[in-house]
């Protein structure tokens, strides 16, 4: 493989937004800001070994979910994606092929989002892919869906369901069998493919107040990253935890608690927001069919998480959940 040659095969035939004045090709992008807004940006990295398995993922499906975690911390601040810029680390036993099917994976999300590919960098390494995507979005000037803006008596809410991913990898690392094959495809899809929630991240953006975060390392370490931020408490039914069917299904024969608590990458939104807000927000997802549930309350007891189970038992969660120096 050649490193030109395939830089060349990255050019965008065709760029979304007007903003962009200079893209792949130079020695950096530049774009103009949109007057009157805010520009966001992150970057999250993904490791062969440690956020996929090679043999497990498609090439495609890696590209997919390397840009959507990262849609997701655009999503988490209200903002728009707009850019992304992809650095790229290749082992030998990655065929050219491979590779431009990773960026087929990014492009059906850039697509949706119309987003604009304006650079990265590529590099060989001796032995496992690496990817960071850096993204690039946009939010009102006043917008500040920040992990510190939780208030006392604040309605806890979670997007869409929760576990689901988590069960999903225990399933491709051969730890979970599930006979159903329709929901043995959706935990996997869900795992491979999760949907970053950005129109869920406008309508909050549009509330007087809300904290946010999205779901990367499980919903008990999310909630305490909302605890210590804003110096409060959460509490939090068990009961209320959005379930999916085929995650309910395994309930029957298996401790489900790992995956919607600890397990991380569902990418769904955590928040909270005031009562008045919330009747509006359930209101606004409702109109759009964006499933959002109200899970508890934020209480004045200092960083702490405390689950409600269903058998009415209150336990205080520890921040356990993914951490890369903890396994
Ligand atoms: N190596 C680093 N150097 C500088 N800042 C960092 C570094 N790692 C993380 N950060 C910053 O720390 C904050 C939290 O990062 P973190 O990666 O935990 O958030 P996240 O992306 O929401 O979570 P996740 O990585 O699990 O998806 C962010 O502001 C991030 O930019
Ligand atoms: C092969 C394999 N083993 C384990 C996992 C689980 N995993 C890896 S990173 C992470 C947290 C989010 O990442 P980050 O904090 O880097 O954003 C989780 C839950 C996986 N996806 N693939
Ligand atoms: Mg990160
Ligand atoms: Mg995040
Ligand atoms: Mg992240």
């Amino acid at each position: 493989m050649d490193e030109f040659d395939f830089i060349d095969k990255l050019q965008p035939k065709r760029i979304f937004q007007p903003n962009v004045v200079v893209g792949i090709g130079d020695d950096a992008a530049v774009y103009k800001p949109s007057r009157h807004k805010n520009q966001v940006v992150c970057v999250d990295t993904m490791v062969e070994g440690v956020h996929f398995l090679k043999h497990a993922s498609t090439p495609e499906e890696i590209g997919y979910k390397a840009l959507a975690v990262n849609i997701s911390d655009i999503a988490a601040m209200g903002a728009i994606p707009r850019y992304y810029l992809v650095s790229i680390a290749i082992p030998s036993n990655w065929a050219e092929q491979d590779l431009l099917e990773l960026y087929h994976g990014m492009y059906e999300l850039a697509d949706e989002y119309e987003m604009d590919l304006i650079g990265g960098d590529t590099v060989s390494t001796a032995d496992k892919l690496v990817v960071t995507v850096t993204v690039i979005g946009e939010v009102e000037a006043h917008v500040q869906t920040l992990r510190s803006k939780a208030k006392e008596h604040d309605v806890v809410f979670v997007t869409g369901s929760i576990g689901d991913s988590s069960a999903g990898l225990a399933i491709l690392l051969s730890q979970l069998a599930v006979d159903n094959k329709a929901h043995k495809e959706y935990l996997i899809n869900r795992h491979k493919r999760p949907t970053p929630r950005v129109r869920a991240g406008q309508i909050i953006a549009t509330l007087d107040r809300a904290s946010l975060n999205d779901i990367s390392d499980g919903l008990a370490s999310e909630l305490h990253e909302i605890v210590e931020a804003s110096q409060l408490g959460i509490t939090f039914n068990e009961a209320d935890i959005p379930i999916s069917e085929a995650l309910s299904e395994l309930k029957k024969s298996n401790d489900i608690t790992k995956w919607f608590l600890y397990g991380g990458e569902d990418f769904e939104l955590v928040g909270t927001t005031s009562a008045e807000s919330w009747d509006k927000l359930k209101m606004a997802c409702d109109e759009q069919s964006i499933k959002i549930t109200k899970i508890g309350s934020v209480t004045s007891s200092h960083s702490s998480v405390q689950l409600v189970k269903e058998n009415l038992e209150m336990i205080f969660l520890e921040k356990s959940g993914y951490n890369h120096f903890k396994g």
